[in-house]
């Protein structure tokens, strides 16, 4: 409506503007006669000034036609003339046709009329001083300042005295001069040193009429700008540079012109954009940016003589013998199956050689493929995987293991180049590839991680390969784990480093959780964490955690309205069979609620299992876990349900696995680090000094802890009637619902919603989706109250 009515208003406050300029025609029209009309006054007004006295009888003779007066517009002149200029402002009135015609050529050319206001607002200021100034002469010439600039004049010396007025005068004119041309002191001074030099040289050197047009056109546009460029204008003319010849002058000047303009442009749009900004940067001026690692600012990285070299000094033992066996095996049994062979080449890797096998012309690659599994039986060797043909290459691998495998020690890919220049926000250094290459990922884009292999085959030397290498490189201020251990002995070492680097629930003891009912609480309270920084980063209006983080750094956000520094939390759960066994859907849910949603807000999900069966990995869970690791596994079906593909049954155990992050596969020999030098790494920061207790994940209650609890009408708590009214009206039976909605605690939310399942208002708890509302609407949840009481 109120709309409505405002367009309304609008559209009426058009009407009534095309009524005075509806159209082009009209606006020349109107804008030719105002300009005929200025041309009028001005004549008028100059032979008043002159023959006023003459006229001043004819005044009350308007009507007789036979009375002719002396002014060049005859009566109409003299009668107005003693209006404006007797009876107004004296000669201050020849302002008035000067603002007229300023208004004609506006609507004469079409121009944008806003601009005039602000002239004729200056007009009439400078009309009114003017004549004011020029009262102090009005004994003797009466018509200088007219009777109003008199009456003005008199009335302030009645007040203030001559020097009052005078004064008063001179700081108007200041005031004048410093809003409408912007002039400094200096401004003022060069003003009227170029004002004089332009005098003399118009005089010295009479200019060409091409000059004085320019002069002209210069002073249009002086007086149709915003008035700024004329004390830009003035204030760059160098006084050295002699204005004898106007177009060099116009050559100096114009750059200069155009300079101090873009400078004035760009400070005001600083100014207008960036109010926050600026105090964020006084702030950071004051006090330096945020530096989330100041507490714990003595904190030393784990050093690298901490992890064993494991025997090798890095580099591979080739055994030329073996690998012209390899060779000749592969070309016999090829040749078995009539495949001929044009090129073949090995790479060595730690534990496996890769023979790149370029056949023959002709050889069709299908054919190869479908012998596979003949190949790797004429080869007789475990672990043979074939690769036909190679992603991008054209060409078919045949991966042979090597008879003595080295050990790729986690020292030396945590010592690689690669790793420690590696300019990646959660960098992993997972191991060797087959061409004996350090292999670095960045978990934040993975962004998620399933992990599978069958026991034995490396699965917690990996998860301890992917801990140690986020260790090495990041401060305990900007990465927690939460760690989920299951089988209670794996992860048990990482208690050192509680206070440093893990994160657990309020009021547990342990930071590691081995009890799978904890599991499910932890599992909810990082999804309330997930959503937390989801508000955090909505209200920050940024788009994932490294942003964030920057703008909070820099001070951009205030702590006070709850925004802080978000560390990276890494969920790692060892042994995930187990507990999806044995909680199921419980687990599974807010597992894929995190692994679908957390990636921007910087939880990420590493989940190790021995069984990558299709019921532990479910379709969910494997849809939102895009990068994978295969250790060894028992069974081609197994290897299919984890990677998609077979070949990590063929893997030969001890760290050897495949790797995929989408289409490609690739094999790595993982890192070793063994559990003593996990011990040595947690040692080392356990002694440090730490925070004073591990970080603290939001609180959470289990909902379904009130199942079947009967409150009493009387202990329901104070927001009970608030809470039930925002559950109906959104519908939805959440308990972080009426905690938002409400600002209420975790705590003190379940225990409402506990009481909203007793009262028959919610329904009972359904894992991680909200509860069923049973009360449709505000007028039935009135109802069902009242009769309570009844
Ligand atoms: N990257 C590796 N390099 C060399 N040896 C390795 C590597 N990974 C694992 N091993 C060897 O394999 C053994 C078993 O590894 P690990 O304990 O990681 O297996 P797992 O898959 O976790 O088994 P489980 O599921 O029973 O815990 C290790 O003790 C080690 O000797």
């Amino acid at each position: 409506m109120a709309k409505k009515r405002t367009k309304s208003k609008s559209t009426s406050a058009k009407k009534k503007k095309v009524s005075l300029k509806p159209s082009k025609q009209n606006k020349i029209i109107l804008g030719s006669l105002l300009i005929m009309l200025s041309i009028a006054l001005f004549f008028s007004f100059m032979s008043y000034y002159f023959t006023w006295q003459e006229d001043q009888s004819l005044l009350t003779e308007f009507g007789n036609r036979n009375a002719e007066a002396s002014n060049l517009l005859n009566k109409f002149g003299a009668a107005v003339s003693h209006f404006f200029m007797y009876q107004g402002f004296g000669l201050a009135s020849l302002v008035f046709p000067v603002l007229l015609a300023i208004t004609g050529l506006y609507l004469f050319l079409g121009l944008d009329c806003k601009g005039l206001i602000s002239k004729w607002i200056w007009g009439i200021i400078a009309i009114i001083w003017i004549s004011v100034a020029l009262g102090f002469f009005a004994m003797e010439q009466p018509l200088l300042g007219g009777l109003i600039g008199y009456e003005m004049n008199d009335f302030l010396q009645d007040y203030t005295g001559k020097i009052g007025v005078f004064l008063i005068l001179l700081f108007l004119l200041v005031v004048i001069l410093v809003r409408l041309f912007n002039f400094s002191p200096e401004g003022i001074g060069n003003f009227f040193r170029k004002q004089r030099e332009q005098i003399k040289s118009d005089f010295k050197t009479k200019p060409s009429p091409e000059s004085a047009t320019i002069v002209e056109e210069q002073s249009i546009e002086l007086s149709t700008d915003i008035d700024e460029p004329v004390a830009v204008d003035t204030y760059t003319h160098k006084k050295d540079i002699p204005p004898i010849n106007p177009e060099a002058g116009l050559d100096v000047n114009i750059p200069q012109e155009e300079e101090s303009d873009i400078a004035l442009k760009v400070e005001a749009v600083k100014e207008e954009k960036e109010e926050k900004d600026i105090k964020a940067e006084k702030l950071v001026k004051d006090f330096g940016e945020f530096d989330p690692k100041l507490e714990l600012g003595n904190y030393k990285f784990p050093p690298i003589d901490l992890l064993e070299p494991h025997g090798a000094s890095g580099g591979i033992t080739i055994n030329q013998e073996e690998l012209e066996e390899n060779k000749n095996r592969i070309v016999s049994t090829l040749k078995n199956y009539k495949i001929g062979i044009a090129q073949i080449k090995a790479t060595i890797g730690p534990t496996v050689t890769l023979y790149e096998i370029v056949p023959e012309a002709g050889i069709r690659i299908s054919k190869i493929k479908n012998l596979e599994d003949d190949i790797a039986l004429s080869l007789a060797a475990l672990g043979i995987r074939i690769i036909a043909p190679i992603p991008g290459k054209g060409t078919i691998g045949i991966e042979v293991p090597n008879k003595n495998a080295s050990v790729v020690s986690m020292r030396s890919v945590i010592a690689s180049n690669k790793f420690q220049k590696a300019e990646m926000e959660l960098p992993i250094a997972f191991g060797k590839t087959i061409s004996n290459e350090t292999f670095v990922v960045d978990l934040a884009k993975m962004p998620h991680m399933l992990m599978a292999g069958a026991t034995g085959q490396g699965k917690s030397v990996g998860l301890n390969a992917v801990i140690t290498s986020l260790l090495y490189k990041k401060h305990p201020a900007e990465i927690k784990f939460v760690l989920v251990d299951p089988k209670k002995v794996e992860l048990t070492l990482y208690n050192k480093i509680e206070r440093h680097f893990l994160a657990k629930l309020p009021d547990s003891e342990d930071a590691i959780i081995t009890d799978n009912t904890k599991v499910i609480n932890t599992l909810n309270s990082l999804c309330i964490e997930m959503d937390n920084r989801y508000e955090l980063l909505k209200s920050a209006m940024v788009r994932n955690i490294k942003e964030y983080n920057v703008k909070f750094k820099a001070r951009k956000l205030n702590p006070n309205d709850g925004h802080k520094f978000l560390p990276y939390v890494i969920l790692v759960i060892d042994e995930f069979a187990d507990l999806i066994m044995t909680a199921g859907k419980e687990v599974e849910a807010p597992i894929a609620r995190l692994a679908q949603l957390a990636r921007a807000i910087g939880i990420h999900l590493i989940i190790a299992t021995q069984r990558p069966s299709v019921n532990v990995i479910t379709g969910i869970i494997k849809a939102n876990f895009p990068a994978r690791i295969a250790f060894r596994v028992t069974s081609k079906i197994d290897s299919r349900t984890i990677l998609d593909s077979q070949g990590a049954d063929q893997l030969i155990g001890r760290g050897d696995m495949l790797f995929t992050q989408g289409n490609d596969v690739t094999r790595l020999q993982c890192a070793f680090v063994d559990t003593p030098e996990v011990a040595k790494i947690t040692e080392y920061i356990g002694s440090q000094r730490a925070y004073p207790d591990a970080h603290l994940l939001p609180e959470y209650v289990g909902e379904d802890s009130g199942t079947g609890i009967d409150y009493d009408i009387a202990d329901r708590d104070a927001m009970f009637r608030d809470a039930a009214e925002v559950i109906v009206n959104a519908q939805q039976g959440s308990a972080s619902l009426i905690q938002r909605k409400l600002k209420l605690g975790y705590n003190r939310a379940g225990r409402i919603i506990d009481q909203l399942e007793a009262a028959g208002i919610v329904g009972p708890f359904e894992g991680s989706k909200a509860r069923q509302v049973l009360v449709p609407d505000i007028f039935a949840l009135d109802q069902l109250l009242e009769n309570e009481t009844k």
